[in-house]
């Protein structure tokens, strides 16, 4: 297939993207652990709502999510929901967004991962325990560092189209080949790795430092080292794992 548009798109550019999207996934978290974990929030069987099943969370979320997708912020390619399934079509006309992807991306939504992920693994680190009752302004937060997420995650692919633009040759025998493990092999930088697990830990250190008068007490607001960890386990796994699902659809 021809290129999709000739749009100057670079590495760097994408990484510049990825290194401004840390700074906003850091904040959320920070505004998330300003409230206690409130664990009714997620269960399903906590009666939340009348009429309605799930949690607080699936249903505040979901709520959301339709109308997000009225006002057309899912027509935006960077943007995938966590509820893809009956959204409202959008009423916005006018909106147009540059075709960058090959259009089989739209299918790759690794959001269920995402969702698992920050409930069951990052929330608990994050949030002390406890209850305040705060479920709406609780789950607002945390839809915001899921939008947050998801956004830096399926950013891979744009790094995999420009990855697959700048070396051809190199991609499109393991494409042909449908070789996951060579796809991955070729799209990982282990040194830019290291940096950005470097990075978010001192950006979650700086951030989230307790400025007091009194330099003796100094605290943290969310532990540096959990940032960092979560990058490593699962924020940069997803997004490779979306740029080989992008590769791997890319000829198609
Ligand atoms: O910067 C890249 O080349 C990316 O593919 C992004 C990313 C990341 O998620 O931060 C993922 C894989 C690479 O090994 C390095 C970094």
């Amino acid at each position: 297939m021809a290129p999709l548009v000739s749009d100057g798109l670079t590495l760097e550019m994408v990484r510049d993207f990825l290194i401004g999207q840390e700074d906003t996934i850091i904040f959320c978290l920070l505004q998330r652990a300003k409230h206690p974990l409130n664990k009714n929030a997620y269960d399903k069987s906590f009666p939340a709502i009348p009429g309605r099943s799930g949690s607080f969370a699936d249903i505040m979320i979901r709520d959301a999510e339709s109308l997000y997708a009225k006002f057309g912020r899912y027509e935006n390619p960077e943007e995938h929901p966590f509820f893809p399934e009956c959204l409202p079509g959008s009423c916005v006309t006018g909106a147009s967004f540059p075709k960058i992807f090959h259009p089989a991306a739209a299918s790759i939504n690794v959001n269920p991962a995402v969702w698992n992920a920050y409930f069951d693994q990052l929330l608990p680190l994050i949030a002390e325990p406890g209850d305040d009752g705060n479920y709406a302004t609780t789950v607002a937060c945390d839809l915001a560092c899921l939008q947050a997420l998801s956004k830096r995650i399926h950013y891979g692919k744009y790094v995999a189209e420009v990855k697959f633009r700048n070396e051809t040759d190199k991609y499109e025998p393991a494409i042909r080949s449908r070789d996951r493990e060579a796809l991955m092999n070729l799209l990982t930088f282990k040194k830019v790795e290291e940096m950005v697990k470097r990075r978010v830990e001192k950006k979650a250190m700086t951030f989230g430092q307790e400025v007091t008068l009194d330099d003796s007490k100094e605290r943290r607001k969310i532990d540096p080292g959990v940032v960092s960890r979560m990058y490593d386990e699962w924020v940069m796994p997803l997004t490779k794992e979306v740029e080989v699902e992008y590769l791997l659809l890319r000829l198609d």
